[in-house]
């Protein structure tokens, strides 16, 4: 007795597992309800088309900076006038910059970058609370999931700036040093711009992460502290200068 048998791409199905249709006859079928939308499959199609969104929007932008900061700071705070600054001054060294799109600190930064003329990238997220990409992004993406938008802001940039945040601010800033002290990216400062703010929880890496060995000295020293907003620029410059030096053949 032979056994019915069915292939289905690089699977064969035998016997009972044979299906009465057909890949094309289903695809064709449309009085199939809809609840495939909400599967997991249908997901990674989504997923997918996110990252060839984003590679898309941003694989010409030139060099960048992702900024970094948030989203509740008032546009009176002098946090404020510093993401502005930064943003300029950003631009002014030839760099684009790429922020969550968002308000507070994400706002200060594009509006300076948007001001001293340059490329001011908004990567927006969907959330229950959105607020919509600010008014000072020329160039927006807009993501359903964070972890797609994360790759953007770390593949197109050359460093962080990072100004006073919460938590959306400490995930970012967490994952980029997580990523340098795994060289999964090398050659990519990380800037924390506020002393005052910053300096108490770089104590506390120091004090407790590194006191228990979790962390080392090297790991907590991939963090710059500092206040000036040019000098978070020339770090990033001064790298950019020592990249190119390195690749320069003998
Ligand atoms: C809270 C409000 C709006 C939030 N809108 C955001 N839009 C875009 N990106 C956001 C938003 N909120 C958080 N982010 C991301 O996290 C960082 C800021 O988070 P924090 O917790 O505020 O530090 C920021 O860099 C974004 O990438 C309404 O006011």
């Amino acid at each position: 007795m032979t056994t019915p048998e069915y292939r289905k791409g690089a699977t064969t199905l035998r016997g009972k597992r044979v299906p009465g249709t057909t890949t094309d006859a289903r695809l064709l079928d449309n009085a199939e309800s809809a609840d495939w939308l909400h599967t997991d499959p249908w997901r990674v199609l989504r997923i997918q088309s996110e990252f060839v969104e984003g590679f898309g929007a941003l694989a010409e932008l030139g060099p960048a900076v992702s900024v970094f900061g948030s989203a509740r700071t008032p546009a009176d705070s002098p946090y404020y006038a510093l993401g502005e600054e930064v943003g300029r001054l950003l631009v002014e060294a030839g760099y684009a910059v790429i922020t969550g799109g968002g308000p507070g600190a994400m706002e200060a930064a594009n509006k300076g970058a948007m001001e001293a003329g340059g490329t001011s990238v908004g990567l927006g997220i969907e959330l229950p609370f959105e607020a919509g990409l600010n008014p000072y992004v020329d160039l927006g993406v807009n993501f359903r999931y964070f972890f797609a938008r994360k790759t953007m802001f770390v593949k197109y940039a050359e460093g962080y700036v990072v100004l006073p945040g919460g938590f959306g601010t400490l995930d970012e800033l967490f994952e980029a040093i997580t990523l340098v002290q795994t060289q999964k990216v090398t050659s990519f400062p990380v800037v924390l711009l506020g002393r005052e703010f910053w300096t108490p929880m770089v104590d506390w890496l120091r004090g407790t992460l590194l006191t228990h060995k979790m962390v080392s000295e090297q790991d907590v020293d991939l963090l710059h502290v500092v206040d000036d907003p040019r000098e978070a620029v020339d770090l990033i410059a001064t790298a950019r200068q020592e990249r190119m030096e390195a690749q320069r053949p003998e």
